[in-house]
């Protein structure tokens, strides 16, 4: 059972898709797609004319040097730019049909539809349970909570080892599994887009692994778009990969393998052999 989102609202709808997905085949569709994209912090521009489309129920991984822009991007996908006063967005990011930034667009019913994952894990300080539950309560959701926390918990490969302490408060668990209930709490509101901006640079390399196998099975059934500076994480959970430099230049975009095996710009070769960033 997957989510699509209809043409002129940002409800979900429910559709049967195949839950053998195979990754290898082509992507079914276009999850989100930036047009003609620029970005403003002030005078100082962050994002420089930024046109891609990223394919569903795949993982798309966005890298470059720091400062290049690929968190400001990462935000302007479900509006978390709209908290920084001096941010201005122009042109279009579509989902579900529609220009996010459009008129009558809802940005809480968007971050439903578009869940978001920090670098550090930040979960609330409140049980495990209402750590999950906490947007099904602020959507007024009717349908069974318990049920559905294990369900979310089960998502993020976590039930197994908290089932017994519903209660517990988040913030007893390891760094890990913050951040594996910071996933659970980001896929309860059953959302079609996961953004993770740098998720397992805070965490020691058992755990990340552990995020990162995570992160293969969520696309399943998710649209996982992740900010890392890790190279090679990059190219072991990654479907495609967008290469940003500085100014916020999205410089190649393209499969993973085609962009650190045989990059169509030398300065994306550069770059993933170290030569500079
Ligand atoms: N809240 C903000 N106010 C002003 N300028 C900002 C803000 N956030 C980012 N910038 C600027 O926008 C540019 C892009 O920053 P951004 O954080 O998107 O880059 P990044 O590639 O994600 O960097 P890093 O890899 O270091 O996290 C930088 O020049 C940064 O200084």
């Amino acid at each position: 059972m997957s989510n699509t989102t209809t043409d002129d609202s940002l409800i979900t709808t429910e559709v049967q898709a195949d839950s053998n997905d195979d990754r290898a085949a082509p992507a079914a569709g276009t999850a989100v797609a930036a047009r003609d994209l620029n970005v403003f912090y002030g005078d100082e521009q962050a994002i420089d004319d930024v046109t891609m489309e990223i394919p569903e129920k795949r993982v798309t991984a966005l890298i470059g040097p720091s400062g290049c822009g690929k968190s400001t991007f990462l935000r302007c996908i479900n509006r978390m730019n709209d908290m920084i006063e001096i941010c201005r967005v122009e042109g279009d990011v579509e989902f579900g049909g529609k220009n996010v930034y459009g008129p009558n667009v809802d940005p809480v019913a968007l971050r439903r539809k578009i869940g978001m994952v920090f670098q550090k894990p930040n979960p609330f300080p409140k049980s495990i349970r209402d750590n999950v539950a906490y947007g099904l309560k602020i959507q007024g959701y009717d349908g069974d909570v318990d049920a559905r926390v294990e369900e979310s918990l089960k998502g993020a490969a976590l039930w197994d080892e908290v089932k017994d302490q519903l209660d517990s408060s988040g913030l007893e668990l390891s760094g890990g599994q913050q951040q594996r209930l910071c996933i659970a709490r980001a896929i309860a509101p059953d959302p079609e887009v996961i953004l993770m901006d740098e998720p397992t640079s805070a965490l020691d390399p058992v755990a990340a692994s552990k995020i990162e196998d995570l992160i293969d099975d969520l696309a399943e059934e998710y649209t996982v778009i992740i900010v890392t500076h890790n190279m090679q994480q990059a190219a072991r959970i990654s479907d495609r990969t967008a290469v940003f430099l500085t100014g916020g230049e999205l410089v190649e975009y393209d499969d993973t393998a085609k962009i650190f095996e045989d990059p169509e710009e030398q300065r994306v070769e550069d770059y993933i052999t170290g030569k500079f960033g």
